[in-house]
Order: structure tokens, then sequence, then C-alpha cells
């Protein structure tokens, strides 16, 4: 994963101390992740959500601290598969811990650890690198019971360390910071100071869109919708106009995207175009466009769009 002509940018940092290495985010769905990303970044890269499973992507933020960038792995939630989209999901989140030089698994101190955390800490016993246990959301829980929740942790998996945190006061994160800085490998910097993320803008865009679709829908359209980002023109008064295309499966479901003489489709377009806009300080002109596909959730395009690969069998 190290790997510089992967990401096609030439080293930087120049001094003989400075660090670098990826750092792979695990956790069940809800845990955390996206919500700590953007507190060690700084700024908002990844999409957080009160649904689960919401980040179906690799994005990336990019964080410094002293002479070491950090680069952040926010890997898709790892849960039970049952589908073939979520298998790849699984599949993806695990080669991230693998190849990553540090592996933090956030777990929320609320919840503790459910079968499906178990099953986690089960799949990380093998991946040989400096991981850390975060308990994540201690803003809502009572100092002694966060205590045996980690003295139960201990019992299950051995670790570099551990850290009390909450993602969401910043509550904690220093202590994170200064292990990653000192944990993470020599090297020269892989990205640009000024970088947050290498996610592309376009892929940036669509999961907006898809957030938006989501705090909408709720329960009526789940999971089984995508968005790609078609078209990105930048204009010469300054802004940009950007095309994407909303995938369902069935009439019935465009039906309910597009709502009662384009209501639902409109609100959509106005949050999506309104937050894009904001992250990119420009004016943007959203397009939407809903169309039916049978099965896309069993077309590699989709896969390769989404940065996943295709699992071969269910
Ligand atoms: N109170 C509290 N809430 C938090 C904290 N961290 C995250 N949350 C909330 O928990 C919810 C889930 O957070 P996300 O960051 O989206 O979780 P995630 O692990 O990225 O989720 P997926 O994308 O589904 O894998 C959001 O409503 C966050 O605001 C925390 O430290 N304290």
């Amino acid at each position: 994963m190290n790997d510089v002509a992967d990401n096609g940018m030439a080293p930087q940092g120049m001094a003989e101390n400075t660090r670098c290495g990826f750092v792979a985010l695990i956790g069940a769905p809800n845990a955390g992740k996206s919500t700590l990303t953007n507190a060690l970044v700084g700024t908002k890269v990844s999409i957080v959500s009160h649904k689960v499973q919401t980040t179906r992507s690799l994005v990336r933020g990019i964080a410094l601290e002293g002479a070491t960038q950090i680069i952040l792995v926010d890997t898709p939630g790892i849960f039970a598969p049952k589908r073939r989209l979520e298998k790849a999901m699984v599949r993806s989140a695990w080669s991230g811990a693998g190849d990553a030089d540090a592996v933090v698994l956030l777990i929320d101190a609320r919840v503790g650890v459910t079968e499906e955390v178990a099953a986690i800490i089960r799949g990380l016993i093998d991946v040989r690198r400096p991981r850390a246990i975060l308990l994540n959301k201690i803003d809502l829980v009572k100092r002694e019971e966060l205590l045996e929740l980690a003295a139960s942790i201990a019992d299950k998996i051995s670790f570099d360390r551990l850290f009390m945190v909450s993602a969401l006061t910043g509550d904690g994160l220093a202590d994170l910071r200064n292990w990653l800085a000192q944990t993470l490998p020599l090297g020269p910097w892989l990205y640009p100071e000024d970088q947050i993320s290498d996610a592309p803008m376009r892929m940036l865009a669509s999961e907006i869109t898809r957030e938006k679709l989501f705090h909408r829908l709720h329960e009526e359209l789940p999971y089984r919708s995508t968005v790609e980002t078609d078209s990105w023109q930048e204009r010469k008064d300054g802004s940009v106009r950007i095309e994407q295309t909303i995938f369902v499966e069935r009439e019935s479901q465009r039906k309910i995207v597009l709502g009662k003489g384009g209501e639902t489709i409109k609100a959509i377009s106005t949050g999506a175009r309104r937050e894009i806009s904001e992250i990119l300080e420009q004016p943007v002109h959203l397009f939407l466009f809903v169309k039916v596909r049978e099965n896309w959730a069993d077309d590699p395009e989709r896969y390769r769009e989404m940065g996943l690969e295709f699992p071969s069998s269910d």
C-alpha cells in the first residue's frame, strides 16, 4: 500500500526524520470511524451518518502530527456479510487492515463487545501490525463501565495500546495522535502538506448525494441504490456543473426517489448542491438523473467504480 507510484504523487517532506504510514480504521458499523477521521484530519472528508453501513469505499483522510503524516484508511464497516456487495465490502476492509502500517479498532463503548465485535477481534488476531483499541463515545458511558469493558477486551486480544476517546468531543485524541506519530515508519511524506484527502472529489460528491438520499428516504430505499458522478465541468464563471445518476433497482423505487411532482429529488438535489458547494468553495450546478438498472448490485462495473473488488462467488 505504501507505494508512491500507486497514487501518482512525488514524495514530499524533505527532512530525514519524517514519518509516514497508513492506518486502517476497523470497527462495526456506526462505531464512529467517519467521525474519528474527520476529527483527526480537521475537516469533513468522510460522510457521517446515523444510518449504518453508509461508507462503501475506502475514503482516506490525511492528518499531520509533528513530522508524521498519518494516512487514514476509513474502511467500510465490517459485519457478517450476506449479499455479494456486502462480501466485497468486508473483503476490502480486511485487505486494508493487512496492508496498513498500523491498525486501530474502534469499539462503541456504549454498545461494548457484541458478537459482531468479537468476530472482528478474531479476524484481527492474525494481522501482524501495531494495533490499538479505541473505546469511542466515552462521553456517553460511566467510567466504571469503561474500565470493565477494557478489562474484558484485554482477555480477548493483545494490543499495543488502549485509548478511551470521544471522536465527537475530541477527548483523548491527543494521546492517539501521539502514538500514531511515534508508531508509523520513518520515511518521506507521500502527499503534499496541504492535502487532506485523496478521495477524488467526484466520489466525495457522489457520497454526499447518497447521504442526502438516505436521510430523506430512511427505510423506504434500504441500500439498494447507488450514486455515480457522470460529468464534472469547471466553467469560466468559476462555477462547476456536475451531473450525477442515482441507480435504483425497480421502477417503484424510481418513483419514490422522484417523489410527488419531483419534490423528493428536488430536496435531495438542493441539499447535496449546498454541501458540495461549501466544500469546493465555489458555486455548483447539480443535475440529478434517476435510472432503473435491475441487479446493479451484481454488476462488476459498479464495483470498480466504488473501488471494490467484485467477489467471484456467493
Ligand atoms: N456521543 C458520541 N457520538 C459519536 C461519537 N463518535 C461518533 N458518534 C456518532 O455515532 C454515529 C456514527 O458515527 P460514524 O462516524 O458515521 O460511524 P462509522 O463507524 O463511520 O459508520 P459506518 O460508515 O456505518 O461504518 C454518528 O451519529 C456520530 O455522530 C462520540 O465520540 N460520541
